[in-house]
């Protein structure tokens, strides 16, 4: 879309902007900054402030400093870096701002904090002028930084197409690249942007801290409380490393399934509505879309997961028990023969970990918006869904063996933390086998002809149709 923008661009208006004036409303923060990129970018910079004569010490060298009604009268395109609540200043102005570009760059403090957006209440106290939305995403701040800082991209919206032109202009000058949202009624969602926390994070941090206080008070209870109610043993210090050692791996898996369990979901939906041209529900939109989340929050937990097992041998704890170990052994003139099966079983379970953990890193780095793009969709989807559900595969063995290995090994050992263990290695089971169920090639087949629109239109066929097609099945 920028490119087909710039191309629609009278050259001039691009390159030739050194003798072109731009106005500021407003001597504040964002104005202020806004000014200095202007003047770098070489434009001239023309401020409109209530006292022209006592704010000029704080502006960037090379601006001019008039009252309102002059400075609007000086340039074409002005950019309202003001309050919204200070709007009405503008309506004695009506005169001298008709026909100029009016850019709003307004932000409020709350979600709905007005009836209307701020940029249609500034059109709608000046209708003789051209109001375009923007630029409201930056910050003083970021202006100020010069274009070496990560966020280039600018929002625009408005009704006149000219004027929008004129600020993309201005946008490119300043190297930004500036993205045409269409007309003015979009202004309330470019404004409600800024106040976004982590939209897409919410529903997954909301499922991992979840689980992680669910797992941590269910290990607290089962390992350390129950130990020192009935054998009156402190092994409160266990909190602090083989606890969170145990939340970390659990929560990991757990997210790493429901990350590839919508995937697996909608393909069943459908296959079993045998087209793709209906809308999933809500509750599987919200989930699919907050996937790459959920990864990445499940690829934390493996990391620190990972860490925690590194620092074992130096724990305290772990030095203690071998030297104990070994001094007893010398007392009583023991030895211990090497066992062959044990050392293939703890070394496959961490082989698999480790292999798990890699694929697990390469998931991690290819979401990232950079690498990404860099792929094609079939490299993507190769390594997103194939190598995802092999990466949840090789975690699952992973904790197999080791609960299995615990098992075996322990004839004290009660089995390892059940509700806990089980859960998290029923449901990676429960993905793995209907991913199992849907690449076998028949239901592969069908489920790629469906993707291919295959029966386009199938929601005007007869029934008949859909039955011969679950007959396929
Ligand atoms: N600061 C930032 O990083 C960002 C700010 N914005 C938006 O830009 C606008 C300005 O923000 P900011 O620069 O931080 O605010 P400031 O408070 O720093 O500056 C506001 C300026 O508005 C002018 N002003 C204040 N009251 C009146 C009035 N009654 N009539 C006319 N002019 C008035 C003043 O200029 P003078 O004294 O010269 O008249 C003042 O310097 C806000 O709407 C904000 O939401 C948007 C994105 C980022
Ligand atoms: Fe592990």
């Amino acid at each position: 879309l920028n490119s087909v923008v710039f191309l629609t661009l009278p050259v001039d208006s691009i390159y030739d902007s050194r003798s072109e004036r731009v106005c500021v409303f407003g001597t504040g923060d964002l104005g202020r900054s806004l000014g200095l990129r202007l003047l770098q970018a070489g434009y001239g910079v023309v401020f409109g402030s209530r006292r022209p004569h006592s704010s000029s010490s704080l502006l960037p060298h090379g601006a001019q400093v008039l009252g309102h009604a002059a400075a609007a009268q000086s340039a074409h395109l002005i950019f309202i870096a003001v309050q919204r609540e200070h709007y009405d200043f503008l309506v004695p102005l009506a005169n001298q701002l008709k026909g100029k570009v009016l850019v709003d760059l307004s932000n409020n403090l709350k979600k709905n904090q007005y009836p209307e957006a701020n940029a249609e209440y500034l059109q709608s106290l000046v209708p003789g002028a051209e109001v375009v939305k923007g630029f409201n995403t930056l910050s003083a701040w970021s202006l100020q930084n010069g274009p070496s800082d990560a966020n280039r991209q600018v929002y625009i919206c408005g009704e006149s197409v000219e004027a929008k032109q004129a600020v993309i202009a201005v946008a490119i000058k300043l190297g930004f690249s500036a993205l045409d949202r269409g007309f003015l009624s979009v202004a309330r969602e470019l404004e409600d942007f800024p106040l976004q926390l982590f939209p897409q994070w919410r529903l997954p941090l909301r499922i991992a801290i979840g689980l992680s206080a669910a797992f941590f008070f269910y290990l607290l209870i089962r390992d350390i409380i129950y130990a020192y109610v009935t054998q009156s043993k402190d092994i409160s210090f266990r909190i602090m490393v083989s606890l969170a050692n145990k939340v970390c791996p659990i929560v990991s898996l757990i997210m790493l399934s429901l990350c590839y369990l919508p995937g697996v979901l909608a393909s069943f939906l459908q296959l079993y509505r045998g087209t793709k041209y209906r809308r999933f529900p809500d509750w599987l939109d919200r989930w699919m879309l907050c996937r790459k989340q959920l990864g990445l929050l499940a690829l934390g937990f493996a990391f620190l997961h990972v860490l925690y097992t590194l620092i074992i041998p130096i724990r305290y704890y772990v030095w203690f028990k071998a030297t104990e170990r070994t001094v007893s052994m010398i007392r009583e003139n023991r030895t211990t023969q090497f066992d062959m099966t044990t050392a293939w079983r703890g070394d496959s379970y961490l082989s698999l970990g480790i292999l798990g953990f890699g694929l697990y890193v390469l998931l991690g780095i290819t979401s990232l918006p950079s690498v990404s793009n860099a792929l094609s969709w079939r490299e993507f989807s190769f390594i997103q869904s194939k190598l995802g559900h092999l990466t949840l595969l090789l975690c699952t063995a992973h904790t197999y063996l080791y609960g299995w290995n615990r098992f075996l090994s322990s004839s004290t050992y009660k089995w390892y933390t059940p509700p806990g263990y089980m859960l998290c290695l029923v449901l990676p089971s429960v993905v793995l086998l209907l991913k199992l169920l849907l690449i076998t090639p028949c239901v592969d087949r069908t489920i790629t002809r469906i993707r291919q629109g295959w029966e386009r239109g199938a929601d005007q066929r007869n029934p008949k149709d859909n039955l011969s097609l679950r007959h396929e099945l």
